[in-house]
């Protein structure tokens, strides 16, 4: 046994192998108050681990109460696909959209794009058994997911495992035979299914294909078919079976059939017309496992993954990826917005700040403009950014004006900003957010929404611009430059603060408050390069004419620039 240093203080360091640890009697543990703090981090090939131990009256093995957090995790055992639409970076992109982590054991590395199966290179068996210890040993796995076990030698490995590191699930998706037609496990593999997996799992996904391999080629073509399968797969051992009947001939709908060993369930959509179905399956059952990690029940979570394949080929329909007949889909439905966003090269343009344009309701109400008239008057008279700053009308009206003004920005390359409202611009897609300094903090909004989404923050003093460039902001608004009526109780920073954080921040600054044709030159003549342009509201909105206004104040502006170089 390992010896346990004196403890003289209330935190100390040992390194010793968790197997070590484990072997210090739990009573010891106890009487001396010890547990574990962090465990895992490996510091030499002797699997020695460093283990920080703190008096916490407690003896088992156990990470610290405040600092630790339980991730879902699931653990797939499949095949890479090296166009990535399905296996094993299926999965991986499944379970992060799911929000679980996903740990991989490879069985097979195949060469495959949206043509077919150019290469199958089957992993060696006792190096499939290692990647499973490794992760099982180690790793706190809540459900399995298997894909392509490409030999009964495998399947053999998995029973084992599965035996010695017992799991919460066990979900088989079947994989046989690819979408494009090839084949990925033989003959041998269906005896394993049959004896060591089926009686094991939790769940079994089959389509219609391996629904009827499993059964002996019985032959599967209607709905009522595909009940009676389910339940003969049921009869084979498998607590619940999931017959999915996208290859269902003369269907609309597609239509799965759900038994849990006592009630089937129709389940039935609208199928979904689009080339991107390649890694539906693999992504199906990887989501079952999500929701089964995360603690749904078995028909919630099939429900949930449907649900979630669905949208996500809905979402990916445009999309076009390889030349081949079937393309993958966008787990994280990023792709498609990326590609609205196409016609723009640079994310966030530092001269996008020349004339900014912010909204308020309650001007183009007295005026009887609505906000995407007003909008579209000003990007038509030269506005170079938008702002959409709604403070009183309903979320409901707020994301519908948005997306209007959305469609008439994009047409112009105008980026389109929303006002304090994160969830406003995630639900319209705009282009960012403005946010002051009692608004969500500028990090979270960046953890919102993203790395691509343009924010702003307003900032009166250096501090506060510094902060905002730590954060991960990408310009400041600095104000009120002058006094001003539209927003009640904001200090006026003068042209002087504006300049003093102009000089202190690393990033580009417009100037707000009170600007206007009679005052904008001055503003733009402070001379630090900096200083982008000019923020307003009153200027071009509280008029009959917005597109007029703004005209004028962009030629003021054009101006004060030529001067200044
Ligand atoms: C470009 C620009 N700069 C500053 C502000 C002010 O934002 P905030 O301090 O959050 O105040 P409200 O506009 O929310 O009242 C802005 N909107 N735009
Ligand atoms: C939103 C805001 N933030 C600082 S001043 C200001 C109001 C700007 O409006 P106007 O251009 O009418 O003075
Ligand atoms: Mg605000």
């Amino acid at each position: 046994m390992v010896s346990i240093p004196e403890l003289h203080s209330n935190f100390f360091i040992i390194s010793l192998s968790l197997n070590h640890y484990q072997s210090v009697p739990q009573g010891f543990r106890q009487s001396k108050g010890l547990s574990l703090l962090l465990v895992n981090s490996r510091i030499n090939r002797n699997k020695h681990t460093r283990i920080f131990m703190e008096m916490q009256g407690n003896g088992s093995p156990t990470t610290s109460n405040q600092s630790t957090i339980n991730i879902p995790h699931v653990l797939t055992v499949a095949g890479s696909d090296s166009g990535a639409g399905a296996g094993i970076q299926a999965d991986l992109k499944a379970c992060a959209a799911r929000g679980v982590y996903c740990s991989t054991v490879i069985t097979a590395v195949t060469a495959q794009n949206t043509v077919g199966v150019q290469g199958v290179n089957v992993v060696p068996e006792d190096f499939v058994a290692e990647q499973m210890k490794s992760v099982l040993s180690d790793m706190h796995v809540d459900v399995v997911k298997t894909g392509m076990l490409p030999s009964i030698g495998i399947v053999k490995i998995l029973h084992q495992h599965l035996r010695e590191y017992p799991v919460r699930a066990l979900v088989v998706d079947p994989v046989m035979v690819s979408t494009s037609g090839d084949v990925l496990a033989g003959p041998s593999v269906l005896a394993g299914f049959r004896e060591d997996l089926l009686p094991m799992a939790d769940i079994i996904t089959p389509n219609l294909k391996e629904a009827s391999a499993l059964l002996d080629g019985v032959k599967i073509k209607t709905v009522s078919d595909m009940r009676s399968a389910a339940k003969l797969l049921h009869d084979m051992g498998v607590r619940n079976v999931l017959v999915k009947g996208g290859d269902l001939p003369d269907s609309l709908d597609a239509v799965d059939i759900f038994f849990d060993g006592e009630h089937l369930y129709e389940l039935r959509s609208s199928r979904i017309k689009t080339r991107n179905t390649h890694g539906t399956g693999c992504t199906l059952a990887s989501c079952i496992a999500a929701e089964l990690a995360k603690g749904a029940s078995m028909l919630e979570a099939v429900k949930v993954a449907k649900c979630f394949v669905e949208t996500a080929l809905d979402y990916s329909k445009e999309i076009f990826i390889g030349n081949g007949p079937q393309g993958p889909f966008d787990h994280l439905m990023k792709l498609k917005s990326n590609a609205h966003n196409s016609g723009r090269q640079v994310r966030f343009n530092p001269s996008d700040l020349f004339l900014y344009a912010v909204t308020d309701s309650g001007m183009n109400r007295r005026w009887g403009h609505s906000i995407s008239d007003a909008v579209k008057a000003a990007v038509q008279g030269g506005a170079t950014i938008v702002q959409l700053r709604e403070k009183d009308i309903d979320t409901r009206d707020f994301v519908e004006a948005a997306k209007s003004c959305l469609q008439i920005c994009r047409a112009h390359g105008v980026p389109l900003l929303i006002n304090d409202r994160i969830d406003v611009a995630l639900a319209c897609d705009a282009d960012g957010v403005h946010i002051g300094q009692s608004d969500m903090p500028a990090h979270t909004a960046r953890a919102l929404l993203g790395p691509e989404k343009i924010i702003g923050v307003s900032c009166k003093t250096p501090e506060q611009a510094e902060q905002a460039w730590i954060a991960g902001a990408d310009y400041i608004g600095c104000g009120g430059v002058y006094p001003t009526n539209t927003k009640a109780n904001n200090l006026t920073v003068g042209l002087d603060g504006l300049k003093t954080v102009c000089l202190a921040s690393k990033l580009p600054v417009v100037a707000i408050g009170g600007i206007k044709v009679s005052n904008a030159r001055p503003v733009m003549e402070i001379g630090v390069p900096n200083l982008k342009g000019v923020a307003v509201v009153s200027a071009i909105f509280d008029s009959e004419c917005v597109l007029t206004e703004t005209r004028k104040l962009h030629a003021v502006l054009t101006e004060a620039t030529a001067a200044v170089k």
